[in-house]
């Protein structure tokens, strides 16, 4: 029997279809080679398609929720049962959706859609895979194989571009829906198959009945495609958060709200204070100057001064920029906005700009306020450098925050500050006066700083009674110069989880140091094993570093040694060094012979010479180098200055000629050979005691600096203690 043309698809008629075409066409001899091509698709797609089809067309309920709904069935297996069995399929439900959330992290909603999404795409792919299309025949074959068996029962013209040939009734059809072919003209098939007819001798009666229709190939369909996937893009990107947003990492709901800027407003409730910003006393002080404005504007308004517009906060990552910018609008008490530099950047033209003016309207509607741009190199940064891409779109951004920061005037009751570490490739215009006013520079803090620091990060932890909290400030400030706020606070959280690791209820100066250490060297490995030589050849390194800064004035003394490898060194040295902003000749040369120390006990004990000492010979040689191009610090080269490149950077020219250029080399290796020299003496004349440090080292592994007076006597220079 030949199919139905309209009947309904399923998955038994799919693959019924191409398997009773290929038996259809294997008794009619000629098999064409596309036929085949399909069948072997099919036979490809058969047992996922089948599944499919039949999990959608199954009107059956599964087994369970027969039993579920069935009064009779639940009564029979109990209603306890069916109640655990339901909470089990709940749980199951949850266990699979939380093991599906940890590799896909979705919500429920992002699910939905991309399940609607999936099914929708999987629907059209089905439709377009699997229409029936009939057969497709020659008409020579057309006529020679079904028109003069007298198999067909109609024919129809479609579109005047393809005839549709049906069976006649009576004959077995269930194999082929419809013959097709396709025609040159309308007229021509008319003549042909009058000629056709003819020649088989059927009277006018007989004629097989010819009808033409117009029908759509999906070509409608496929033309407002585009116009459904975009209608469909921009409903998921509004329910979603949108695309672009993606793009910006931030703007979440309406796409259309790309130029709006993400400011955060915080309007009450600011709990940080200046108390909780220590160790910056006298950005602190000028701060307060913007702090009285906004408390009280007529006082500077009624003597005529105009108030300051802002002030810039400069300074190394982490010494507490954002902090006192908080604390500012903590203390008067105002609305605190903000915003990060990086948020003004985008891919697309004019989306900067847009984001400052809505920013600067933001303000504006909450005036007085504090507006805080943090990192605002990442739009501020000099007009006309580099040639990036996005160069001039970033010119645009900092041109609108140049129009808007001269746009709001003396009455307008807003502050705006901003912090960068990268000061130097401000453009000019944003630090002239009128813009920011202020310069603030918060630098690393000072050794009380550091303990002022260290007392407000104490405050909420947990210690022993027992402990001197001003004496543990202090100590821990002299284990930790050059520490910024940030590091601090850091150690303070360290101490506390190692306390909570080794179960303790509260938390001793132990703590405090191994937190140091671990922020200082890195996480401990005592896992990690030395060979017995490499062990000694460390020791007696280490060593040689401890006796030559023990015997050398103006080196740091060692305070503690250790063989315990931590991070990526063998080893580790504590150096106690002072709060020094100044520094003369002779104290950087005992500091270059104590960074040799380690290479030259190497040198003195085992005459051979290792890799270890490859960073102490790095950091003398910049030292050396410093010394002789940079501090003007050089007899024969003199008291010029010229700039080194920085770590990461390279120096394309060189500000100083070729016969200067040796010159510097040859000055900074004869002062690297002086300090190495002074340096070998030191350690020969003090062989014994390097040994005994050595010795020692290798027993116990781990020496303080009570050990080490032990073994070397007190250090002959006098001392502020620890
Ligand atoms: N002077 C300080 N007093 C107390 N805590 C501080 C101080 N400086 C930094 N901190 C601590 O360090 C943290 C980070 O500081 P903050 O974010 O203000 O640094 P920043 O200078 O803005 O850094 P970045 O330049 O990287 O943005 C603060 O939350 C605070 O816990």
């Amino acid at each position: 029997m030949w199919f139905l043309r309209n009947r309904q698809l399923t998955g038994w008629t799919l693959t019924h279809d191409f398997s009773s075409i290929l038996f259809m066409f294997r008794r009619c001899s000629a098999l064409p080679p596309r036929i085949s091509l399909i069948q072997r698709g099919s036979g490809r797609l058969h047992p996922q398609c089948l599944l499919f089809i039949r999990g959608n067309s199954s009107n059956r309920p599964p087994k369970d929720e027969i039993n579920k709904d069935d009064p009779l069935q639940r009564d029979r297996h109990g209603k306890n049962n069916e109640d655990k069995r339901q909470r089990g399929r709940r749980k199951e439900g949850s266990r699979w959706w939380t093991q599906f959330q940890e590799v896909f992290p979705l919500d429920r909603r992002a699910f939905q859609n991309l399940a609607f999404g999936a099914a929708g795409m999987a629907t059209a792919f089905v439709y377009f895979h699997f229409r029936e299309t009939g057969v497709q025949v020659s008409w020579k074959d057309f006529v020679n194989r079904y028109l003069s068996r007298g198999l067909v029962g109609r024919m129809e013209v479609v579109n005047k571009e393809y005839v549709k040939a049906f069976p006649a009734d009576g004959v077995n059809s269930s194999e082929v829906n419809y013959l097709w072919f396709n025609i040159g003209s309308v007229k021509s098939f008319e003549r042909n198959l009058e000629l056709v007819q003819q020649e088989m001798g059927l009277s006018s009666m007989d004629r097989i009945p010819v009808v033409y229709t117009n029908e759509s190939d999906g070509t409608i369909f496929l033309s407002v495609l585009p116009v459904l996937l975009l209608v469909g893009f921009f409903f998921v990107a509004t329910r979603q958060g949108s695309v672009v947003g993606a793009c910006s990492s931030r703007v979440k709901g309406n796409p259309l709200t790309v130029s709006e800027s993400n400011a955060r407003t915080v309007k009450d409730n600011i709990s940080v204070r200046f108390e909780d910003v220590a160790g910056c006393e006298e950005a602190k002080l000028e701060i307060m100057e913007l702090v009285n404005f906004l408390k009280d504007p007529h006082q500077y308004r009624d003597l005529g001064a105009k108030t300051p517009k802002g002030a810039l906060l400069s300074g190394p990552p982490g010494t507490g920029k954002t902090l006192l910018a908080k604390a500012t609008a903590g203390e008067v008490d105002v609305p605190f906005i903000s915003v990060n530099g990086s948020e003004f950047l985008e891919v697309f033209v004019g989306v900067g700009p847009a984001r400052i003016r809505d920013l600067f309207i933001k303000a504006r509607s909450v005036a007085p306020c504090i507006l805080f741009i943090d990192e605002i190199d990442a739009v501020g940064r000099r007009r006309g450098s580099g040639s990036c891409m996005n160069q001039s779109e970033q010119e645009n951004t900092l041109n609108q925050l140049l129009v808007e920061m001269d746009g709001f005037n003396s009455s307008t009751d807003i502050v705006v500050l901003a912090g960068t570490n990268r000061v130097d490739i401000l453009d000019p215009a944003l630090m002239r006066p009128g813009r920011f006013d202020r310069h603030i520079y918060l630098g690393p803090p000072d050794l009380n700083g550091r303990a002022s620091i260290f007392k407000v990060h104490l405050r909420p932890l947990k210690l022993y009674p027992s402990v001197d909290v001003e004496a543990l400030c202090r100590h821990l400030a002299a284990l930790t110069p050059g520490f910024t706020g940030a590091e601090i606070a850091g150690v303070c959280n360290e101490a506390a989880l190692i306390a909570a690791r080794h179960l303790h209820q509260c938390i001793n100066t132990e703590h405090f140091e191994l937190a140091v250490e671990r922020i200082i060297g890195g996480v401990e490995k005592k896992i990690q094993k030395l060979q017995l030589e490499e062990k000694t050849t460390v020791a007696y390194h280490q060593a040689g570093h401890a006796v030559t800064g023990w015997f050398l004035k103006h080196a740091d003394p060692i305070f503690k040694l250790s063989l315990v490898p931590r991070g990526r060194s063998l080893s580790s040295s504590r150096y106690l060094c002072k709060d020094q902003h100044l520094f003369s000749q002779d104290q950087l040369f005992d500091r270059m012979c104590m960074m040799l120390g380690g290479r030259v006990s190497e040198q003195v004990f085992f005459h051979r010479i290792t890799t270890g000492a490859h960073d102490d010979l790095r950091k003398a040689t910049e030292l050396a180098y410093a010394q002789v191009v940079q501090f003007g610090m050089n007899k024969a080269v003199g008291p010029v200055s010229f700039d080194l490149p920085q770590q990461g950077n390279t120096l394309c020219e060189r500000p100083f000629g070729e016969s200067a250029a040796q010159l510097i080399d040859l000055e900074v290796r004869s002062l690297i050979d002086a300090a190495f020299h002074r340096t070998y003496q030191l350690l020969f004349d003090k062989k014994e005691m390097v040994e005994k440090v050595a010795k020692c080292l290798l027993e116990k592994e781990i020496l303080d600096r009570a050990d080490l007076v032990k073994l070397l006597g007190p250090r002959p220079f006098k001392e502020d203690p620890i």
